[in-house]
């Protein structure tokens, strides 16, 4: 006899009659049907290991029960490594990122930083030989690695960091010191207890010279027994607002040597003697960073479209109030004021993949040219990496928020998953270049490009002027055109207070603090522009179907137009916007959400997201949301008896005292 699945009816009914084929949007987003089967296999492979699986939820144990219970599964998932059904590659960042590995190491996965940023760092900055030496050793994990670059006192500005290498050319080896305790290293991932090898970021010092900050491999801890090495002082820094099995750390160095070959030295050597030789380009060091920056877009993607999933679900679900007297209570969903709420987060995920997948392009196109030495492409990804990596984490940090109070007060429990989601979103508004001192770097690239009238393939645009007159189009065609005169027209803005600044008497760099808020400005719609371009390009050179383009085209008409209304004030003043055209746009914006509520629960179907990787009540595909509330309340420790001791202990003696 074949078991009847519950469905909650809402849901069933909101799947009825489907217009698109949601296969279709999975395998556009998976990048093909074979990956699409490849995933399926990949999650098939790790989910159904029983010992992958919590015995309770993480929230009740301690911060050190937390990191070992995650490391067992860590370790675990290593293991399964040789067998995945997916190719090793695809596998870990399977594993490392917001997708599946969320379902096993729900607040970060403690050998993340290896994989992420440690070998990344060798590929990128070790020689061939270093490479020979290293690499094998930290693919097979005979050593774990972390990226030890951030200090007690300085995050943002690296040349302001404090860990001194300086060369010995008597022994040829360099020493490595925490000159003060804002000198020790601090929040790298893995450092406090997992890492045993860390790629340092420090200070070179040869021949009485600071050449600046390089990286060196450096052990920290005994291979055989774990213990530090003599002179490494290292330690966990203590729980965050999220990612807590992450163990971020701290690293403080007495006098260590390590021999000369430890430099890293793919870019910039030491020579025996002490010589120095320079990079091609001084901000070749600074490459682990943008590699991270242009996966943290797709990775925060991911996260956005769980709160989606979950939030968009749980509407369907949950009924409340009263929206046509006398009848029965209606969806949440169906509130206008909800639709606002969820369809443009809904809508954003589609438009971030697609300029996370362009950025993905640009990187591998850059770094395919600068290992043959050209460096031409360099500035415009390290433009684009820190426009999209800052624009990506802060809007889906927003979204996500929104997509907790979306769901009421369910949303504010810790089993919703909306605090494990935006602990990680929010981090990647800090971690791998804090997003203000980003905007300010892809700023300063903008106003080089608009004044010097060079610049890449990102910003061509504020050296082509546009052509024709400068009316308003309200096709997706013409939106871009809007959004492409604020860009512009927020650039000049941002020249104009930096030459006034100017005239005022400003240094140039009390000029540019000065414009920041302006500069800023220009750099956020720098990176809207280059979103909304990428999600209205990609669809018209994609093959669709034509209800798959129909609904994608509906999102992303939305989307454009959210951000729109969402900041009219940059199109008054700078794309010629009348007030006519602000309120055709709102009614087209509310037309829209009418248009995709119906098919908001079979969109996030198409996700394909499994409840375990939703890792909520609220956002499961049954929708059997109060029953699995309940049965989450049953497995916390405070209701496995009655009376609690603590009863006895302090509440008894004070209901008697007669106070
Ligand atoms: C086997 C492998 C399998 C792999 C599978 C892995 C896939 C995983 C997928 C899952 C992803 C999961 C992601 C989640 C994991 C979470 C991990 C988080 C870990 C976090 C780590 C960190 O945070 S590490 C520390 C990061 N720190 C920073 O980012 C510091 C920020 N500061 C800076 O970057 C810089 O100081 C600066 C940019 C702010 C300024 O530097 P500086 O003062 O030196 O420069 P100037 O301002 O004077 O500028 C000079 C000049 O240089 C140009 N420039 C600056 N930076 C760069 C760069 N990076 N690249 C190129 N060019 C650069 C700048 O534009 C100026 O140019 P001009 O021409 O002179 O104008
Ligand atoms: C979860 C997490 C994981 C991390 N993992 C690692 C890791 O693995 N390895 C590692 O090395 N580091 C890691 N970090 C550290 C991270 O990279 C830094 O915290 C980050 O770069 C910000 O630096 P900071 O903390 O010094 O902030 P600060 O620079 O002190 O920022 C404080 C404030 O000052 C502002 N500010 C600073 N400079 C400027 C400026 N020039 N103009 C205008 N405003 C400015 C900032 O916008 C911010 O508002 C991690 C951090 C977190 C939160």
């Amino acid at each position: 006899m074949t078991k009847e699945i519950y469905e909650n009816p809402d849901l069933k009914k909101e799947r009825q009659n489907c217009p698109f084929n949601k296969e279709e949007i999975t395998n556009f987003l998976d990048g093909g049907k074979e990956k699409t089967t490849e995933r399926r296999q990949l999650e098939t492979y790790i989910l159904s290991d029983e010992q992958l699986k919590d015995a309770v939820p993480m929230e009740y144990l301690s911060h050190a029960d937390k990191y070992a219970e995650e490391l067992r599964k860590s370790c675990l998932l290593m293991h399964k490594l040789a067998d995945s059904p997916a190719g090793q590659v695809q596998t870990l960042r399977a594993l490392m990122g917001a997708g599946l590995g969320s379902a096993i190491l729900k607040e970060g996965n403690p050998i993340a930083l290896h994989y992420v940023m440690f070998i990344p760092a060798l590929m990128g900055q070790g020689t061939v030989e270093q490479q020979a030496k290293w690499l094998e050793k930290a693919y097979n994990l005979n050593i774990i690695g972390t990226y030890a670059q951030t200090e007690l006192g300085h995050g943002t500005f690296l040349r302001g960091l404090e860990t001194k290498a300086t060369y010995d050319p008597v022994t040829k080896e360099f020493v490595l010191e925490s000159p003060s305790l804002t000198a020790y290293k601090w929040w790298p991932g893995s450092l406090g207890k997992t890492a045993n090898y860390a790629v340092v970021m420090a200070q070179l010092y040869t021949k009485g010279k600071c050449e600046g900050i390089h990286p060196f491999m450096v052990q920290l801890r005994d291979e055989e027994t774990h213990e530090p090495l003599p002179g490494i002082l290292v330690g966990e820094i203590g729980p965050k607002l999220g990612m807590n099995t992450n163990d971020n750390g701290y690293l403080g160095f007495d006098k260590v040597r390590i021999p000369r070959e430890q430099l890293l030295m793919k870019h910039s050597q030491v020579l025996e003697d002490g010589t120095y030789v320079k990079p091609t380009n001084s901000k070749l060091s600074y490459g682990t960073m943008v590699f991270v920056r242009v996966v943290v877009c797709q990775d925060v993607t991911v996260n956005l479209r769980k709160a989606v999933t979950i939030a968009t679900r749980y509407s369907c679900v949950r009924r409340q109030s009263e929206l046509k007297p006398g009848d029965r209570e209606p969806q949440v969903m169906d509130y206008q004021a909800q639709q606002h709420k969820l369809l443009p987060p809904l809508a954003a995920t589609f438009g971030f993949q697609l300029a996370a997948d362009h950025l993905w392009n640009l990187y591998n196109t850059a770094n395919n040219s600068m290992e043959q030495g050209d460096m031409e492409l360099l500035p415009d990804l390290h433009g684009l990496s820190c426009a999209l990596k800052a624009l990506c984490s802060s809007e889906a940090a927003n979204f996500v928020e929104t997509c907790r109070q979306s769901c009421g007060g369910h949303g504010y429990m810790s089993c919703s998953n909306f605090p494990r989601i935006y602990g990680q979103v929010t981090a990647a508004i800090t971690y791998e270049g804090e997003n203000t001192v980003l905007w300010l770097q892809v700023a300063r690239y903008l106003v080089k490009t608009r004044k010097e009238k060079s610049g890449g393939l990102s910003v061509k645009y504020l050296i082509d002027e546009e052509k024709g007159p400068r009316t308003v189009d309200t096709t997706p065609e013409g939106i871009v055109k809007l959004y492409r005169r604020v860009a512009v027209g927020l650039v000049d803005i941002a020249i104009a207070e930096l030459e006034n600044n100017s005239r005022k008497g400003y240094a140039p760099h009390d000029a540019w603090n000065h414009a920041a808020v302006h500069l800023i400005k220009a750099a956020q719609a720098h990176a809207r522009l280059f979103v909304v371009e990428s999600f209205v390009d990609s669809l018209k050179g994609s093959r669709l179907s034509a209800p798959v383009r129909a609904i994608l085209s509906q999102l992303c008409e939305l989307f454009i137009i959210y951000w729109i209304l969402d900041r009219s004030g940059d199109f008054f003043l700078c794309a010629n916007l009348k007030k006519e055209d602000l309120l055709q746009l709102n009614s087209k914006y509310v037309q829209l959400l009418a248009a995709i509520r119906p098919q908001a629960v079979n969109i996030v179907d198409s996700f394909d997201l499994r409840d375990e990787i939703l890792g909520s009540p609220l956002g499961c595909w049954d929708g059997n949301v109060y029953q699995r509330l309940f049965d989450e309340a049953a497995k916390s420790p405070l209701n496995q008896k009655n009376v609690h001791e603590s009863f006895h202990k302090y509440l008894k003696p004070l209901l008697k005292s007669n106070l």
